[in-house]
């Protein structure tokens, strides 16, 4: 018996500020094959995807929307699609995510970080398994506490998301009467704010910035001499591992930043888990990870792994994915999903409950979403020492818990103890 066809729209970027589509592509298509080989997940169903590349462009994430919407005819048979897998990039989110609603379309996302995606009111039907970035922040406050670090500073590049991390950042340290002393702001140029920060002798700062900005500000940082043991960073920890020792576009020399960065901070999302059990897919994270290897192998082979798109994120696509399916699922028991279309708010509000009924083990660790259609994930902390990065600790936002990593718990003798158990009461 020919199964029927099931679609769903999906957005991927090949190309643009963050071709996150790269990796995350193949990483969907996996876990799509293994859902339609499953009797269990939509059983006389095939789940077809029409997936489009938005190039990061949120313009072309919008058109493409309307082509998912009105190209009413897929394959054979007059279809609409159920939810949509996608986008990736927060301002292709921002602008897609606020439209689909208007059809009551479900968007679930796999790359967005933006803060301002959890706004329930203009995201109605909005969820991710990307976290946003403000899950960094109760990271942040967890060790502020440890250390009694009560005076701190936030750098901050003007951009949306650094911006509106901030702000969730400072209502975080109020409530755990943690003083947020300055907000410094740089747009391009970061020595007018760094001398700030040294005339107020700041000496802890959560840097808020993309990669290519934080190499100014410790370009800038070393020349002003606003360095050293006295001073603790917190930094992003999705930078490239050398970020700092890349000097195409500032005026220090290896050496010099290498001096300015040592013994930084920084807080990253867990997005591959650590355990060995097997996931949902019946696939460890492991294995997973070692079949999207050999694929990317194949569909880049001049590309190191790690410098293709999407690479790191490709457990929350696959993930996403699978999310996608569970609740389908749960709607085909209580609704006849061949009956979709963009209208039934009747149907949709069924989808939406079992989205938010998501509970399962995946690659990129337990999927859950909670009120707002965010991700909660594990944070994991690191130091740099001698220009490598240390994995500290990794922090449960949910549970609010720390979990030591081999050896780094502070017991008052090791190294980084007495070098940052710094008391910034001044
Ligand atoms: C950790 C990062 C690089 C943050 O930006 C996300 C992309 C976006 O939010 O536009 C992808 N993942």
């Amino acid at each position: 018996k020919q199964d029927k066809t099931l679609w769903i729209g999906g957005m991927f970027p090949q190309t643009g500020e963050w071709a996150g589509g790269e990796a995350a592509f193949p990483a969907a298509l996996k876990a799509l094959d293994q859902i339609n080989q499953r009797e269990d997940i939509l059983p006389g169903y095939y789940l077809n995807l029409s997936a489009y590349d938005t190039r990061c462009s949120p313009g072309l994430g919008t058109t493409i929307l309307y082509e998912l919407l009105y190209n009413k005819t897929f394959g054979s048979v007059n279809s609409s699609i159920l939810m949509l897998l996608g986008p990736a990039c927060s301002p292709v989110s921002t602008a897609v995510g606020e439209a689909a609603k208007m059809w009551n379309l479900i968007v679930l996302s796999y790359g967005s970080s933006s803060p301002a995606l959890s706004n329930r009111v203009r995201f109605r039907t909005f969820f991710r398994t990307h976290p946003p970035a403000t899950l960094h922040n109760p990271t942040r406050i967890k060790f502020f506490d440890l250390f009694g670090w009560k005076r701190i500073a936030i750098l901050i590049q003007t951009e949306e998301v650094w911006q509106s991390t901030a702000e969730h950042l400072e209502t975080l340290a109020r409530q755990h009467n943690v003083h947020i002393a300055v907000r410094q702001l740089f747009d391009n140029d970061p020595s007018h704010a760094i001398s700030n920060l040294k005339k107020d002798d700041i000496r802890i700062i959560v840097g808020l910035f993309y990669e290519e900005k934080a190499r100014k500000v410790f370009c800038k940082a070393y020349q002003q001499n606003y360095y050293g043991e006295s001073y603790v960073w917190w930094l992003i920890g999705w930078y490239a591992d050398n970020w700092f020792v890349k000097v195409h576009d500032v005026e220090c020399t290896a050496e010099d930043m290498s001096r300015a960065v040592e013994g930084h901070f920084t807080t990253e999302i867990q997005m591959l888990t650590d355990a060995t059990t097997k996931t949902i897919s019946g696939l460890t994270a492991q294995e997973f990870i070692t079949d999207l290897n050999s694929t990317l192998r194949q569909l880049f082979p001049t590309k190191p792994i790690e410098s293709i798109g999407g690479y790191v994120e490709a457990p929350l696509a696959y993930d996403a994915t699978w999310a996608l399916a569970l609740a389908l699922n749960r709607s085909l028991q209580r609704t006849n999903l061949e009956e979709w279309t963009y209208g039934n708010t009747y149907m949709k509000e069924i989808m939406m409950d079992d989205m938010e009924r998501t509970d399962f083990f995946g690659v990129s660790g337990s999927v859950k979403f909670d009120k707002l259609g965010n991700r909660m994930s594990k944070v994991v902390v690191e130091q740099l020492r001698n220009g490598l990065y240390h994995r500290l600790a990794r922090f449960d936002a949910e549970k609010g818990s720390i979990e030591w990593l081999s050896g780094e718990e502070p017991d008052g003798s090791r190294c980084w103890n007495y070098k940052y158990n710094y008391s910034s009461n001044n």
